[in-house]
């Protein structure tokens, strides 16, 4: 029996993952698709976002969300219930793409694969990390050099990287194929080293591959016929041997409330608070004042977008929603506190 490919995408928060899915969608012609989406937060803010891109090749019924903490701590409660759902349908999907959460460990996914109910029906076509060229060329996932020595100083025992670290090396190690995504916001040169320091984290062989919004051929992305769950070993993880892990070390929280008077008065309140709380990521939708239409807002790291992309539904709740997450001791409260003004309750 011929096995439905899955795809895997991960890649840390704000990367480009959700963008990259929308873009296959969008060039995915009639090839029927199912798409599991997963979130750290508790709201789902990107399945609503992929919704209606291309109705032909996955209407409302092939997108599945699993909010509610990472997929790699959830597998055997969400996950796998999810994929025998789609495996056992009348017509089931020809591919199917699972978009994990930015903060989650790949390699517990591709051991579901293992699972007798699965593995004879399903295998991993392919993990594709994507890295967000700004934030690696700003050193986001690097450590602190003298912030660790001191650390390991107080205590030798110490062996790990930071959480952030330790989370894209991880990802890196797990990939089939890596995208270097948002290079439109770095320097030819930059790049260049950049590449060149990638090079040194994947397994030898991995593809290596440069875009702007995820604006890559599917034909490219889908048809790697990897097999991961039968080369795991191969795939290094600093979580290798853990019974378990958790996620304590990153926060989340949402933020709702009524209409703000512009984009420019969010933006304006935001900015500091990003910087002050070293928020990571907060992305949601936006009310705005005497706008019939909702406003998506991206944050990543202090870099902040936003667009309108359609109407206010007939019936739909017009408020703000935001999910806000960040390291480990985000102070939610002030974050609150500083945002009341602009975000009415
Ligand atoms: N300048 C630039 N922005 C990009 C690019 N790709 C994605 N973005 C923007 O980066 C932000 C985050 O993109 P997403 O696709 O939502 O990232 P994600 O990895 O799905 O985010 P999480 O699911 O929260 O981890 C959005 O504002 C995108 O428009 C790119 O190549 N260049």
């Amino acid at each position: 029996m011929n096995k439905i490919p899955a795809t895997v995408i991960t890649g840390f928060l704000g990367a480009g993952k959700t963008t990259l899915l929308r873009h296959i969608l969008t060039h995915a012609g009639a090839r029927r698709l199912a798409l599991i989406i997963n979130e750290f937060g508790d709201v789902g803010i990107d399945g609503e976002l992929v919704r209606g891109c291309n109705e032909e090749a996955c209407g409302e019924d092939d997108i599945v969300e699993l909010a509610n903490g990472c997929i790699c701590c959830t597998v055997a409660d969400d996950f796998l219930p999810t994929m025998q759902r789609l495996l056992d349908r009348p017509e089931p999907p020809e591919h199917i793409i699972i978009e994990t959460s930015g903060l989650a460990l790949p390699k517990p996914l591709i051991k579901a694969f293992q699972w007798p109910a699965i593995r004879t029906r399903a295998s991993v076509d392919g993990v594709i990390a994507l890295v967000d060229a700004d934030a690696l060329a700003q050193g986001r996932f690097a450590h602190d050099e003298a912030a660790l020595a001191l650390a390991r100083a107080a205590d030798p025992t110490l062996d790990h990287d930071t959480p952030l670290e330790e989370l894209f090396e991880d990802q890196l190690a797990s990939a089939d194929l890596v995208v270097l995504n948002k290079t439109d916001l770095v320097s030819n040169e930059t790049l260049e080293r950049l590449e060149t320091e990638l090079a040194t984290q994947v397994r030898p062989g991995v593809r290596r591959l440069k875009a702007r919004h995820g604006a890559l051929d599917p034909a490219v992305l889908l048809g790697l016929c990897a097999a991961a769950e039968d080369d795991l070993d191969a795939r290094r993880s600093h979580h290798d041997g853990a019974d378990d892990h958790d996620h304590d070390d990153f926060d989340s929280f949402v933020l709702t409330g009524g209409p703000v008077a512009s984009p420019e008065a969010l933006l304006a309140a935001l900015e500091p608070v990003i910087r002050a709380h070293d928020i990571l990521r907060v992305k949601g939708t936006v009310a705005v004042a005497a706008k019939p239409a909702r406003l998506v807002l991206q944050g990543v790291g202090p870099r902040l977008q936003h667009h309108f992309d359609r109407a206010w539904k007939p019936g739909e709740a017009v408020r703000t929603q935001l999910v806000v997450i960040g390291e480990k001791g985000l102070d939610e409260s002030a974050i609150r506190q500083a945002l009341t003004r602009v975000i009415a309750s």
